[in-house]
This record gives structure tokens, C-alpha cells and sequence, in this order.
């Protein structure tokens, strides 16, 4: 998988929150993207996702050579944000089965493995409207993780984990996005450590 950003420009209204951004994306790094509050970060990883267009330049995406149109790349990607909301009144099981019933899960793993990998085996049955705050974050990032696309976008993944929890986000991100092309956009270490790449929006404005 391949994403390249030709001179690419993004603008609200009349303010621009980047220009001239000539970067690529490679399947087999691990990249983060950094910058202040209000900066870019959540708005070029939408773009990256194929969810909000540029309006300058050119986004293009590519998987084993072979361009992908940009309505068409959401089935390839798999994304965690503060600002997605999960589906509350299924408990985790029926999210996972719903989940994976139109993105399927790497390896065909099952719902119960993934339950325990995110140490939620204990709730798996209850409400996901009745877990914790942290508790739905470890349910997203099972959703995301745990889908089998070749594009990770993460969005400040670790909001709402305790030291517990960034552990165990250490731990998945190690285990099953190896060999992915992850995209982090974050402010904090703990989040993006792992990323070799690292690419300062405030350095497009
Ligand atoms: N839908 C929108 N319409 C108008 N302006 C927007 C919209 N979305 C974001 N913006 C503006 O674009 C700028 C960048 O926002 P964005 O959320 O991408 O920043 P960020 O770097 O992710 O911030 P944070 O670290 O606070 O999450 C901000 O000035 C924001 O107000």
C-alpha cells in the first residue's frame, strides 16, 4: 500500500491548514504525524483515509501498484479516533460479529480471542454503554487492530488508557501491524515511540 501527497493544500473556509505537502506513505513504515493543538493532524489523517479531499494537488492511492480510486479505499483501512463512535447498545461480541460481518478479522481470528487480547473477556457481554471510558477505547482499538486491511490509521489512540492500556496498545501494535503501513496522529511519545518516520505538519503551513 502506497499513499502519495503531491504538493497537496487543505483549506477551511478561507484559512489554510496545510500547502505544498509532497510526502509518501509506504507499506512496512510506521509513521506519526505531529504538531500543536489545531494544527492539521486529525484533518490530514481524514485525508488519508480517503473521508475528506484536498483543494490543492494531488492524494493517490495505491495497493500492489494498482491505483485505488478514493470512494473505493475505505475497505483497505482501518481507523481509531477520539471523534468515531462505537455502535453502544451491542455488547463487544455483537460489535465484533457486526464488525467483521463487512471487514474481516486477520487470520479469521475470533471474537473470544480478540475479547481476551484486549483484556475485555470479563465484559465481552455486557453493554459497551456501560463500560468505562477506557474500556471503549480498548473496544475501538480491538475494531481497528484486529480488522484485516493494509492501512492503520490511529488518532490520538491511546485517549481514555491507563498505563495498563498503553501497554497493551504497545502490545498490538507490535504484534499485528508489523507488517502494515500505521499512520499515528499524535502529540504524545507513548503514542507514536514506535513509528520510524516522523513528519512535523507545522512545517507545511
Ligand atoms: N469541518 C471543519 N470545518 C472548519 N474548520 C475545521 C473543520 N475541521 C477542522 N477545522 C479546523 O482545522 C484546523 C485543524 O484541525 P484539526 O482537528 O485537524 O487539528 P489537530 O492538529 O488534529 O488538533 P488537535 O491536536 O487539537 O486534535 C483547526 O483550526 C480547526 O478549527
Amino acid at each position: 500500500m502506497t499513499i502519495q501527497l503531491h504538493n497537496a493544500g487543505k483549506r477551511y473556509n478561507r484559512d489554510w491548514i496545510f500547502r505544498g505537502l509532497t510526502y509518501d506513505f509506504h507499506t512496512g513504515s510506521h509513521y506519526a504525524i505531529t504538531g500543536p493543538n489545531g494544527s492539521g493532524k486529525s484533518t490530514l489523517l481524514q485525508i488519508l483515509s480517503g473521508a475528506v479531499t484536498i483543494n490543492e494537488g494531488t492524494c493517490t492511492f495505491a495497493l500492489n501498484n494498482q491505483i485505488i480510486a478514493p470512494e473505493k479505499i475505505y475497505n483497505n483501512i482501518s481507523y481509531c479516533a477520539p471523534y468515531l463512535e462505537l455502535v453502544e447498545e451491542f455488547t463487544l461480541t455483537e460489535l465484533l460479529n457486526f464488525h467483521q460481518s463487512f471487514k474481516p478479522f486477520l487470520n479469521k481470528l475470533s471474537t473470544d480471542f480478540i475479547a481476551n487480547e484486549v483484556q475485555l473477556e470479563h465484559a465481552q457481554n455486557k453493554k459497551i454503554s456501560e463500560y468505562s471510558s477506557g474500556m471503549k477505547q480498548r473496544a475501538k482499538l480491538a475494531q481497528c487492530i484486529f480488522s484485516d486491511t493494509p492501512l492503520v490509521l490511529l488518532d490520538e489512540p491511546c485517549t481514555n488508557l491507563d498505563a495498563a492500556g498503553i501497554d497493551l496498545y504497545n502490545y498490538l501494535v507490535h504484534k499485528y501491524c508489523a507488517n502494515r503501513l500505521v499512520i499515528v496522529s499524535s502529540n504524545d511519545k507513548q503514542e507514536y515511540g514506535f513509528c520510524n518516520e516522523v513528519m512535523d505538519i507545522t512545517a507545511y503551513k
